[in-house]
């Protein structure tokens, strides 16, 4: 569904990402581990636009999309969230979700902004989309409340919510339950199968390794930039450049 191929990015002296190739396959959940700095935020910076690779292609169902702008992207059906939660404080739940919605819609923010003839029926349908998507993370009875109140829990379902209001293919979660305690993460971990239950591919980088080993397909594991292992979670554990790789301790 996804591919990388022969992905390289250097920041100057260093090379954060380094011949890499591996493939997202359709309905799975990835996982991509690895120790602080490994480079996997730079992989996901890298697919979905936002850095442009030193070398090497991304491609989504075999078309090429390497150096496309973050929009153009995100119109093939990738979306993202990021490790810090970027949310509009200053707006409502069902806010953030609507402008999310128009964003990458055609609904485009011209007509948002202008009141165009159309303005009040893509009104209706972002309302209506949000709304849905609102009831699938479980937050419809917060709509109306603004980001601040909410719970570190509910903010990270809403971030997710962004990403998922305009009904991607793939989804990337990128630290989805950092800074939670396990019963949180255990809920954002029911959320995320369901995500996948209902069609979506999902690709999610995680240091809580627990939470890994349970709920993903595959692992791909990088070191310094390089994938030094890929396969199932039984497969990675026992994989002896792995444990060596998290400092000789046991991958649990
Ligand atoms: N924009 C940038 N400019 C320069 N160096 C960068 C940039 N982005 C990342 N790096 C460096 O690239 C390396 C990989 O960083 P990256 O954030 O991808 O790692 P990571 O595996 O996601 O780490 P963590 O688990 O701590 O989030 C690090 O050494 C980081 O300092």
């Amino acid at each position: 569904m996804l591919r990388v191929e022969s992905l390289t990015k250097r920041f100057e002296g260093l090379v954060a990402v380094q011949d890499l190739n591996f493939e997202i396959i359709k309905g799975e959940i990835l996982a991509i581990i690895g120790p602080n700095g490994a480079g996997k935020s730079t992989v996901f910076n890298l697919i979905t636009g936002t850095l442009p690779p030193t070398s090497g292609n991304v491609f989504i169902h075999e078309q090429d999309i390497t150096g496309l702008k973050p929009y153009k992207i995100a119109s093939k059906g990738v979306a993202r969230t990021f490790q810090t939660t970027s949310l509009f404080d200053q707006l409502r739940v069902i806010d953030n979700l609507m402008i999310a919605y128009k964003w990458r819609t055609r609904l485009g923010f011209w007509n948002t902004l202008l009141h165009t003839r159309t303005w009040k029926t893509d009104q209706a349908e972002a309302y209506k989309h949000s709304m849905e998507t609102l009831e699938f993370l479980g937050l419809a009875e917060k709509s109306d409340q603004f980001v601040p109140v909410l719970s570190q829990e509910e903010q990270k379902r809403l971030a997710m919510g962004i990403a998922l209001v305009s009904q991607p293919k793939i989804l990337l979660l990128d630290e989805p339950t950092g800074g939670l305690i396990q019963e949180e993460t255990d809920r954002i971990t029911d959320l995320i199968n369901k995500i996948r239950d209902h069609g979506t591919t999902v690709c999610i980088i995680e240091h809580k390794m627990q939470m890994i080993m349970g709920m993903a397909d595959r692992i791909v594991v990088l070191n310094y930039g390089k994938k030094i292992a890929e396969g199932t979670p039984d497969h990675v554990k026992s994989d002896q450049a792995v444990i060596t790789a998290y400092l000789g301790g046991e991958v649990k």
